[in-house]
């Protein structure tokens, strides 16, 4: 097949990239911005803490990279729209939504995300998300190794304090017990593994656009990366 046909590769479908640390705001953004434009939307980060999710499921050693990637390949993971709009994951024909939020799936999945093997199962995965009429991808390497052809390449950041914040008011209002000091180590100590990593660590793209959010609302965010695309018809 070549690569016009193969729409994972087909450079004719746009891709928009957002990539960033964790309480940036690109799941936020990511699904708002397709919603707007009618595109797909991949949760690149949704696949790895499956896959971290699964490997506690079957008591897998976080350490047995062999395991691992044999995980990565075998876990179902399937993407399902709920009625209210919220996007639902299953992992193996459960729903695992609410446990792929928590911090503890989010750091065994930065830990999986490390070895090379299991980014490279996922890779083609990623990939198939490519269909017309478009693709939103977030996630830490979309723009860098997934889709470095994407169009659009978007960076979020905030401050490691208010991202923090961020994930304690949504955890909080989702009945999760958590200490506002607790998210903040977990989350510079993700950030600092998923920066240092040598394979496919954290860092904008040459080519993408780095909007600081700090301070800056929800729609305000939406409304920039909306307007990096050319005029569309609506
Ligand atoms: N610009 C912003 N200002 C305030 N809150 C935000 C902003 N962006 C996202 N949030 C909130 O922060 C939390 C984390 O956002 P999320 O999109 O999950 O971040 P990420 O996908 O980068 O980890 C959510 O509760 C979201 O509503
Ligand atoms: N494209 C990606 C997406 C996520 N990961 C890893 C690293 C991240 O710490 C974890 C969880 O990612 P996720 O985007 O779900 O986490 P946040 O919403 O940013 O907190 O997965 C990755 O290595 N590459």
């Amino acid at each position: 097949m070549s690569d016009e046909t193969n729409p994972a590769t087909d450079p004719a479908i746009p891709v928009l990239t957002i990539d960033g640390p964790s309480g940036s705001g690109k799941g936020t953004v990511s699904r708002l911005v397709a919603r707007a434009l009618g595109w797909h939307y991949l949760d690149s980060g949704a696949l790895y803490r499956a896959v971290g999710v699964a490997a506690g499921w079957a008591g897998l050693d976080l350490d047995d990279a062999g395991a691992l990637v044999r995980c990565a390949f075998d876990t179902d993971i399937a993407f399902r729209e709920a009625a209210d709009g919220e996007l639902r994951v299953l992992v193996n024909g459960h729903d695992a939504t609410d446990e792929l939020r928590t911090e503890t799936a989010g750091a065994a999945a930065s830990a999986i995300a490390a070895i090379p093997e299991v980014r490279a199962a996922l890779r083609d995965r990623q990939r198939a998300f490519r269909q017309p009429p478009g693709l939103v991808a977030d996630g830490r390497d979309m723009g860098t190794v997934i889709f470095p052809d994407a169009r659009f390449k978007v960076f979020l950041t905030a401050s490691a304090e208010e991202r923090a914040e961020r994930r304690y008011k949504q955890l909080k209002d989702k009945g999760v017990s958590v200490t506002l000091a607790g998210l903040l180590r977990e989350i510079l100590a993700r950030d600092a593994r998923d920066a240092s990593r040598a394979v496919a660590p954290l860092r904008p793209a040459e080519d993408a656009v780095r909007i600081d959010t700090t301070g800056l609302p929800i729609a305000a965010v939406v409304e920039r990366v909306l307007a990096l695309l050319p005029a569309r018809r609506d």
